[in-house]
């Protein structure tokens, strides 16, 4: 029998236990209702719980909250930034492709689903709504799951549904789905997006990572044809193009005709593109970030970006000074599938400096390696592109600079060939 909780004071009492992993789903998908409720009520769990909120994009989270909850996520991004400069989120370092083998096997335990849903359809299916993911994986697996049925909520075409005896409580409710920030492009976003969307043929098939690049790529994609898209998240910028004709799927080499992704990260407009379309398939982790699915995907353009890449190829995508603000995420199941994909683009495109400081850096220096070297391909600034692949230490050496902001090439050049061992 599912329990029905108050819209206006939400009880969870009895569902959750000292000890449990809480995870739910992330960024625009966050059932906010839920994650403020358990925020609130997080003392009479009775003993320390642990969260994994993923993007956290609401108010729910804060740092006095750690007296009672263990935060764990993949990512510094958006609300999760505070708490890792408060010290007190801590990071699963992992391919975004390993969440379902590691919810299937317990390795990362789930034991409360909290969802955001959308009201069933005629025949009684809630869709999962604004993201799949490894959500999928953590449905077979969870003790407990709780679902915000929102009533605007998009109602989307996925490989998941959910009944109403799968959930132990619902809480009905009606609001906006949170919404992504958007950052417009300004002239060096723009310029970057202009070298990426040369590099792409017609007919390639794309995929987007977190952050501000992607969105301005899509924008200058405006004079390509029938361009498609297998990516982790979607937003603004595909439902734009679709509208336009521009991605049309016909010449995908696997799921022809649609879009397939994880999930959606925008605003009212992306929300409303993806409600009973038809035209955009959610699929779980398993299938979206697959090596065995993403090898089958010719063309494949991988568009991600970085906090700073080094001279010899090595990305940083996680720490800025000293504080996670981005993530492993699936950046590098992406890049190795375009490396091997027939026609494929792994792109890492980013600012070349961030204030006074250059994001081509001679070494990754005390931050982390989320893609190696080994992994390269091309790194884009808005100076232009550096096509790494095949190309030897001292070689990729010259590129990189040549793509660094001036001011700082005559710096790289003095501490390009230190330590490089060679
Ligand atoms: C679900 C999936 O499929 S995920 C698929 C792919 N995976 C990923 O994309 C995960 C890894 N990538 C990321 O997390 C992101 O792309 C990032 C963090 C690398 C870049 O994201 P963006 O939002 O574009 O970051 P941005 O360039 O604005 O940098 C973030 C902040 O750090 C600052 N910063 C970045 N680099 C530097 C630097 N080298 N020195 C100093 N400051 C820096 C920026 O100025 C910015 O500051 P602000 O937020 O105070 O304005």
């Amino acid at each position: 029998m599912t329990r029905q909780l108050n819209p206006d004071a939400p009880d969870l009492s009895g569902l959750i236990r000292p000890g449990d992993t809480v995870l739910w789903s992330q960024a625009d998908a966050e059932p906010v209702v839920l994650t403020r409720a358990l925020a609130a009520q997080r003392a009479a769990v009775g003993g320390r719980f642990t969260v994994f909120p993923g993007i956290a994009l609401s108010d729910a989270l804060a740092p006095e909250q750690a007296d009672c909850i263990d935060f764990v996520s993949y990512c510094g991004t958006g609300r999760n930034r505070a708490l890792a400069k408060a010290g007190v989120l801590d990071i699963l370092p992992c391919h975004y492709s390993e969440f379902p083998p590691m919810i299937r096997s317990g390795a990362l335990k789930v034991d409360v689903l909290m969802l955001q849903l959308a009201p069933p359809d005629e025949q009684g299916r809630y869709s999962l709504g604004l993201a799949h993911e490894y959500l999928v994986a953590a449905i077979g697996k969870a003790r407990t799951i709780i679902a915000e049925v929102n009533d605007q909520c998009p109602w989307t075409h996925g490989e998941r549904h959910l009944r109403e005896e799968d959930l132990a409580a619902v809480v009905r409710t009606s609001r906006p789905p949170l919404e992504s920030p958007k950052v417009e492009p300004g002239p060096v976003e723009d310029a970057i997006a202009a070298h990426v969307a040369g590099l792409i043929p017609d007919g390639a098939t794309l995929q987007f990572g977190l952050g501000a690049i992607p969105e301005a790529i899509l924008s200058r994609l405006g004079g390509h044809r029938d361009l498609g898209v297998h990516s982790g998240t979607i937003g603004d910028g595909v439902a734009r193009l679709v509208e336009a004709g521009v991605i049309t799927n016909a010449r995908k080499s696997i799921d022809p005709g649609v879009i397939v992704t994880g999930m959606v990260m925008g605003s009212r407009r992306a929300h409303a593109f993806v409600h009973r379309n038809p035209l955009v398939q959610f699929r779980g982790t398993d299938y979206t970030h697959g090596a065995d699915v993403l090898a089958r995907v010719e063309r494949f353009a991988a568009l991600n970006s970085a906090v700073e890449v080094d001279l010899t190829g090595q990305v940083n995508a996680e720490l800025v000074g000293g504080t996670y603000v981005g993530a492993v995420g699936g950046a590098l199941d992406f890049l190795r599938a375009a490396r091997r994909s027939p026609g494929g683009l792994p792109i890492v495109a980013l600012p070349s400096t961030a204030g006074a400081n250059s994001r081509i850096v001679a070494r990754i220096g005390a931050a982390t390696v989320s893609t190696p070297r080994s992994d390269a391909g091309i790194v884009v600034t808005e100076h232009g592109a550096a096509d790494l692949r095949g190309l030897t230490l001292r070689q990729r050496v010259a590129r990189m600079i040549a793509i660094a902001a001036p001011a700082h090439r005559e710096q790289l050049e003095r501490e390009a060939h230190a330590g490089l061992g060679i």
